[in-house]
């Protein structure tokens, strides 16, 4: 199917070619069936858009146990494909992910927080939110899950010299990443975001409570109506607004999910901290006098000679975290289980191929 034949309601929730091939590879006969967006999550249902309208729904048992088995399910962004021979309607299949952006959980367990989006707007806070080090965090996240980040610095008026903390932030994120100071507020947000909402793409924001992401997505949607709160004076965090993750459609073709404040962002263990956030290091990293070198006190380390003492401090850290997660208990029976579905496919493989020489 080429692009100017996608169905234009589904393209307006980001339907693309991909899912097209997705959902042609189910195979599934009959008019029953349709794809959906999954728009909100709640505890026991999904709200999805089929791109003329919503509906409240449950997934089918079968789909239920084969996502539990993998240790997975359901979250907005997802695209799903309805059952509608069944009453009430029920979700059978989710397609396959563009991309899937995780958190690590204190219990070592990773929860999903959207699925398939394209973009992230970090929003920080220029006031007492402001923080470096949850910023590369944030950066290391959303890179290893696939998704462009664009750094969204609010509450300017709160800030003594924004031009300082806009260029540490553009140093630390790279030339790759946009970085803008806005207060979504006052200033044009569909103008100053315009590069990153083309048709078709999904975008999320994420960030700490009080930030602003609320009035960033009512700017983007055009509502005058601000659902926001005014903050309380001296109170950075604001009051809190978003209760629960939804995807929006917005004027001009691409989606956005807002996601309640997230307190901390734990990394899931799958992300690898030179290519996603550490880029200088790596490129440090190649001048060391020891390929294997661990950046420490090995003698003619580049890394240690010549990264600021602040970032390199963060490097280590964000790396340890890492080491210790691919350690834990959890992770090691993850890594062993997937070892042994790979050894059990190589056999399968290896029979059939066997026995058919
Ligand atoms: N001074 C100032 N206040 C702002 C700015 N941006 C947003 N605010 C205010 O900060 C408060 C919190 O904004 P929200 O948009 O609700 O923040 P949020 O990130 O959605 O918060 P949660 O829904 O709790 O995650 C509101 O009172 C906004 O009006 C800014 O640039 N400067
Ligand atoms: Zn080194």
């Amino acid at each position: 199917m080429s692009s100017n034949r996608l169905p234009p309601a589904l393209a307006a929730l980001g339907w693309t070619e991909r899912c097209s091939r997705e959902f042609a590879a189910l195979d599934l006969r009959g008019d029953a069936f349709a794809p959906a967006r999954v728009v909100e999550q709640h505890r026991h249902h999904f709200v999805v858009h089929d791109g003329l309208e919503t509906a409240s729904v449950e997934m089918n048992p079968a789909l239920l146990q084969s996502l539990r088995q993998q240790d997975d399910g359901l979250s907005v962004g997802d695209w799903v494909v309805l059952d509608r021979s069944s009453d009430p309607q029920r979700i059978a299949h989710c397609l396959p992910r563009s991309s899937l952006l995780v958190r690590g959980m204190a219990d070592g367990s990773r929860q999903r927080i959207v699925a398939n989006a394209d973009c992230a707007l970090l929003v920080m806070g220029l006031d007492g939110d402001y923080s470096p080090n949850r910023l590369e965090r944030y950066l290391l996240t959303v890179r290893s899950a696939g998704l462009m980040p664009v750094v969204l610095l609010t509450k300017p008026d709160r800030c003594e010299d924004v031009d300082a903390r806009i260029e540490e932030i553009q140093r630390l994120a790279g030339p790759a990443t946009p970085v803008h100071a806005l207060d979504p507020r006052h200033d044009d947000v569909p103008g100053r975001l315009a590069p990153y909402r083309s048709p078709g793409t999904t975008l999320v924001l994420l960030g700490s409570s009080g930030v602003g992401k609320s009035t960033c997505m009512n700017a983007l949607l055009g509502v005058s109506v601000q659902k926001t709160q005014a903050t309380r004076e001296g109170d950075d965090t604001g009051k809190h607004t978003t209760t629960v993750r939804s995807l929006r459609q917005l004027p001009g073709g691409a989606c956005l999910i807002d996601t309640p404040g997230l307190r901390e962002l734990r990394l899931a263990g799958r992300e690898s901290v030179e290519k996603d956030a550490f880029d200088d290091v790596a490129a440090l990293a190649a001048q060391c006098r020891y390929s294997d070198c661990a950046h420490e006190r090995e003698p003619g380390c580049a890394v240690v000679a010549g990264l600021p003492a602040e970032r390199l401090a963060s490097y280590r850290k964000l790396r340890d975290e890492l080491t210790a997660l691919a350690r834990s208990p959890r992770q090691m029976a993850e890594r062993k289980q997937q070892d042994k579905q790979v050894h059990q496919a190589q056999k399968r493989f290896r029979r059939e191929h066997d026995k058919r020489r």
